[in-house]
């Protein structure tokens, strides 16, 4: 199917949104009118131009307040119709989309509205072009796609079809049965978005809040499931009403539209799947993750992980690079001038650039990054050295993919045997990136595009100066665990780190460890702090929890964290941040599976009191 998107996703000037719409791939556009009627320049003009991007005006839209209108309001409404015929023909469309009347002049009834479209029919073919009805949600008689096919079915004219909307027929919970028994060629078109969950009206839900296909919890798949089963053939086209969306960076908006539209089409129970796009890649182990650290900063992330049980294990044979590791992680701390590393210390300062992951079809992987557009990074190699597959991630960093066994990563690397594991820490449990709040619905869809990872359910965290919105994303056996966070209040952790970073990237890694009162004492021996939590803290989970008093005590005394959940408990702790920029997580599972959101307001509380102050910006 041709995949379109209306104008009215996108920001910016028509002629703006038509190049970012053509450059992400899409083969048509619904020109929605008001960006027609503030743009200045001429509707020949816009033809030429969507006709040298490769772009086809599917539809113009909306035309408002037709059907059931008295007397001279009906006259008047069919003299506003042929101007937008006229307006059609210039543009070089032949559908025009009529929304259903909201108007408290219209009057109701099936066989009115139906002779109101029977006489359009005509009037439209005789220039022809082809009208199609939408049911809006809001609608005054007619907000249901049921009711809006009568009408079409009634008029009974071959230039009078149906659109359909997935948000005007999910989002109030019509049942999606019913398209099944439409003909696919009286479809004239059908429109998609998205919308997460919220209890609102739905005007102001479906203006305000759509998103792209995945993005929210409408039951996209069985509408499209419904709609291919009529046989429908014409374009699908995203209409997404959203004004966060449209202030954001249009480029990658569109592009993210267009990855919605290709993962639409990934799904086995639909008829025309790409086979290569099939497979999400399982990550069966985070093989390393690489910090690029500026030379100044590099002996005391050493120290740091070395104060973490983590050994120095092999030394690049040409670049500043160093191996640490323990258990399964690996770190490596990059300070070379001339890598990869060196950029992203000049845009972001000290942090992580790559992390590496284990994946068992590699190719696999790449065509599908190709697929959803994720850009493939390269970079000159060095005689010998060999390139891992990568592609770009949040804030520009990268994503290395490993074929089990793989040693490419590895092989530079002089070992030095002499340092052996001291055992304390296990595996990385999981990464948390911070980043844009607008940001954040596109890294979710890139990460669930690529991985075989679930989302649980989004989760609002109380930092002392704001909120913070929290994304799990992680795979059946816990291989790939991420959390995105993301905060619209400035001086959140969050907010902050973005800040510091300039852009969104890695802010904590966490590792599992078998005993974290044992594993913490060495580490506390070895020179290790960690942040420190409040006798309060304690009190409250004694009461909540009923914790044995041995227990509590050991806890308050090592600063550790503690939770349950049906299956288990769980004990986390935290380091100090380093440089004010990451900080490392300890954590002990016995089978439990969140992440302790209950006690991150008291780690964010922490956190804020230890961060160096910051100046509020002051009313004078
Ligand atoms: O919100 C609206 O008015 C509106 C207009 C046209 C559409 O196709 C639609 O779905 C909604
Ligand atoms: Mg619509």
């Amino acid at each position: 199917m041709i995949r379109s998107i209306a104008t009215v996703s996108i920001g910016g000037a028509l002629d703006e949104k038509l190049r970012t719409i053509a450059a992400a791939g899409f083969r048509a556009v619904e020109i929605f009118e008001n960006d027609f009627t503030c743009y200045d320049g001429s509707a020949r003009e816009v033809a030429s131009m969507c006709s040298d991007l490769g772009l086809k005006i599917c539809a113009l839209q909306p035309f408002r307040d037709f059907e059931g209108m008295p007397g001279n309001l009906r006259t008047q409404a069919f003299r506003r119709i042929e101007k937008k015929f006229d307006l059609m023909q210039e543009l070089g469309t032949d559908l025009l989309l009529v929304c259903s009347n909201v108007s408290h002049a219209s009057l109701g009834g099936i066989d009115r509205a139906a002779d109101d479209f029977r006489e359009l029919g005509e009037r439209a073919s005789a220039r022809n072009l082809r009208v199609g009805f939408e049911a809006l949600a809001w609608g005054r008689h007619v907000n249901d796609y049921r009711d809006a096919w009568e009408i079409v079915r009634r008029a009974d004219h071959r230039s009078i079809g149906i659109i359909l909307d997935s948000f005007h027929t999910l989002a109030p919970s019509f049942p999606v049965a019913a398209i099944r028994a439409i003909p696919g060629n009286r479809i004239f078109l059908v429109q998609l978005a998205d919308a997460p969950q919220l209890d609102l009206d739905v005007l102001s839900w479906s203006r305000h809040f759509r998103c792209f296909p995945g993005q929210g919890s409408l039951a996209i798949r069985e509408f499209m499931q419904a709609v291919d089963a009529t046989g429908y053939k014409g374009p699908l086209s995203l209409e997404i009403f959203n004004d966060q969306f449209r202030a954001q960076s249009t480029k990658d908006f569109a592009v993210d539209g267009m990855r919605s539209l290709v993962l639409l089409d990934d799904d086995e129970t639909r008829a025309q799947v790409a086979p290569a796009l099939r497979t999400r890649s399982v990550v069966t182990e985070v093989v390393f993750i690489e910090f690029a650290i500026e030379p100044s900063h590099a002996a005391a992330l050493a120290t740091l992980f070395g104060e973490l049980g983590f050994r120095l294990t092999g030394r690049h044979r040409s670049k500043a690079v160093e191996r640490w590791s323990q258990g399964s992680v690996n770190l490596l701390i990059n300070s070379s001038p001339d890598s990869f590393a060196k950029s992203h210390t000049v845009t972001h300062g000290s942090g992580v650039c790559a992390i590496g992951l284990e994946i068992a079809d590699v190719p696999t992987m790449m065509n599908r990054a190709e697929a959803i557009q994720a850009a493939a990074f390269r970079q000159p190699v060095g005689p010998g050295e060999l390139t891992i597959p990568a592609i770009r991630g949040v804030g520009g960093s990268l994503l290395y993919f490993l074929a089990p066994g793989s040693s490419n990563w590895n092989i530079d690397f002089l070992p030095i045997e002499s340092n052996s594991d001291t055992g304390m820490l296990r595996r990385v449990d999981h990464i948390s990136q911070s980043m844009r709040f607008e940001e954040m619905l596109s890294w979710e869809q890139f990460y669930t595009a690529l991985f075989e990872v679930d989302r649980s359910p989004q989760l609002e965290i109380a930092d002392p100066l704001g909120l913070v919105k929290s994304q799990v994303l992680q795979s059946k056996d816990g291989s790939l665990r991420l959390v995105l966070n993301a905060s619209t209040a400035s001086q959140t952790m969050s907010s902050r780190f973005l800040s510091e970073f300039f852009g969104a990237g890695v802010q904590h890694i966490a590792f599992t460890c078998d005993d974290i009162f044992k594993a913490t004492s060495a580490m506390r021996a070895a020179g290790a702090t960690f942040l420190k939590i409040p006798d309060n803290y304690y009190d409250d989970i004694d009461s909540r929890f009923d914790l044995d008093p041995a227990l509590l005590k050991s806890m308050k005394e090592n600063a550790i964290l503690y939770d349950r959940d049906d299956v288990g408990d769980f004990f986390q702790i935290y380091t100090h941040a380093f440089e004010d920029r990451f900080f490392f997580e300890i954590v002990q599972r016995r089978g439990y599976k969140g992440f302790g959101a209950p006690n991150a307001g008291i780690r964010l509380a922490a956190q804020t009191r230890e961060a160096k102050p910051r100046s509020m910006p002051r009313l004078s």
